[in-house]
């Protein structure tokens, strides 16, 4: 029989160690403990060890090459399949570092090698509520001071792949909320009971899916965390509030062509009584959330776009999706932005940017896709998540950063754009002032 597995993941001292410390403890079976801490290979291990019963200390195994997401391709599988083959025990918890993106994580034990012997029970992402709060919620008098505009040229970084991957570290602490099936929110005795509520809000509207729970100092049941069988690959694929959100609008207001600029305004997409409703998904007044798209069939300007960024609406919390950048006619960025951090990462092609033959190949395999007759299927389709902000104000700033009928009829090569050419080249702003 395959053993079960959960991943554990969460920001760098959100508290897994903690709360596997305690599960180690409290639950009454063998459990087996994967380690994997960047910069810091098995001081997590000797913690774990030392609190364990476990008399060998053996089924502690720290991966010494560094980050798990980074040497997938092989460490991290023949790792577990040699633990599975020379131990004896009924459960594996994996302790993610807390720089990695789960979801390659999660992919090895459905599709790998290690989904043989392994069998995915959750992924479980730890947050820390009181980083968490100040980070993405904190209210207006809490950012006032953090406000000055700064010139995308202060605030670019290209980034290549690093140890710690090429995003920057709020868009994965979203990536690790925005693909999990248990949310932990830990250190709950470092905020006020509104302070929570507000946390957990925004947490099951940037994860509809997922369950949360609350704790101090990782104080679950063991039950809370293991056997769960939350895990379904397609549905956490999936289960981004972002990706609902856009999916809902292009749902709702087709693919066609709509009104100037293309604009399909689709209001709140998740208002109650809607068909594409799912569970958790709360009312947008509550606490001041709001959900909302973005959706116009016109360019933007990049340098405008990036002082945008740069000067990002302090309640603007995420924003994710396909952006047409003028000027990269070929190549279709996602932007991604998370809190004070924004990532432009080329990820693919437009489809208008092929021959004419390998766009009909395209366009008879997605029937769905939204196509102009001018720009094919360029457009820009962002879910936007923000708290006590005007969204229509955000529209009408995004909408300043369109080309303009002037703009259309120059060479857009002749625009000044940072924005990256390469597939996988990634840019950063940051809004912070930093
Ligand atoms: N106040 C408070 N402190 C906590 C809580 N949970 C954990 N801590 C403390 O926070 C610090 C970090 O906790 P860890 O469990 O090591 O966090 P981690 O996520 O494993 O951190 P990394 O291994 O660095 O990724 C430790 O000093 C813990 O004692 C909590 O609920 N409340």
């Amino acid at each position: 029989m395959s053993v079960p597995v959960t991943i554990l993941c969460g920001e760098l001292g959100a508290g897994k160690t903690t709360l596997l410390s305690r599960l180690l403890e409290e639950a009454d079976r063998e459990i087996a403990v994967l380690v994997n801490d960047v910069g810091a290979v098995n001081v997590d291990a000797d913690l774990v060890e030392a609190r364990t019963d476990l008399s060998t200390g053996e089924e502690v195994l720290a991966l010494e090459n560094g980050c798990i997401c980074c040497s997938l391709g092989g460490e991290l599988s023949r790792s577990v399949i040699q633990l599975w083959k020379e131990h004896d025990f009924e459960y594996l918890v994996v302790e993610a570092s807390g720089v990695g993106e789960p979801e390659p994580i999660a992919r090895q034990f459905v599709r790998g090698p290690a989904g043989g012997p392994y069998d995915l029970d959750a992924v479980v992402t730890v947050v820390d509520a009181r980083r968490f709060h100040d980070r993405f919620t904190a209210g207006e008098h809490d950012v006032a001071n953090s406000s000055e505009a700064t010139s995308p040229a202060e605030t670019l970084r290209p980034q290549g792949p690093d140890e710690t991957g090429s995003q920057p570290l709020e868009n994965l602490l979203l990536e690790q909320v925005e693909f999990c099936d248990l949310l932990v929110v830990n250190k709950c005795d470092l905020v006020s009971d509104e302070e929570r509520e507000r946390v957990v809000s925004l947490l099951e509207t940037l994860q509809p899916r997922a369950d949360v729970v609350t704790s101090e100092y990782g104080a679950l049941e063991p039950e809370t965390i293991l056997d769960s069988g939350r895990f379904d690959l397609e549905a956490a694929a999936k289960s981004a509030g972002w990706k609902r959100v856009i999916e809902t609008d292009a749902d709702e207001h087709g693919t066609g062509e709509t009104n100037e600029h293309g604009t399909a305004d689709p209001g709140h997409g998740h208002s109650h009584g809607d068909e594409h409703e799912h569970e958790h998904v709360h009312p947008p007044e509550r606490y001041g959330i709001e959900v909302d798209t973005y959706h116009r069939r016109r360019p933007l300007h990049p340098k405008r776009f990036l002082a945008f960024l740069a000067d990002a609406p302090e309640g603007l919390i995420r924003a994710k999706g396909l952006c047409w950048i003028a000027g990269r006619e070929r190549q279709a960025i996602t932007m991604s932005l998370a809190g004070t951090e924004t990532s432009l990462e080329v990820t693919g092609r437009w489809i208008a940017s092929l021959s004419e033959e390998r766009q009909e190949q395209y366009r008879e395999q997605q029937p769905d896709l939204s196509w102009d007759e001018r720009w094919g299927d360029r457009e820009t389709r962002l879910a936007l998540i923000g708290r006590d902000v005007n969204m229509a104000a955000v529209k009408s700033r995004l909408d300043d950063c369109l080309l303009s009928d002037d703009e259309l009829d120059v060479e857009w090569s002749t625009f000044e754009n940072p924005t990256p050419t390469g597939m996988d080249e990634t840019t950063t702003v940051s809004s912070d002032g930093e």
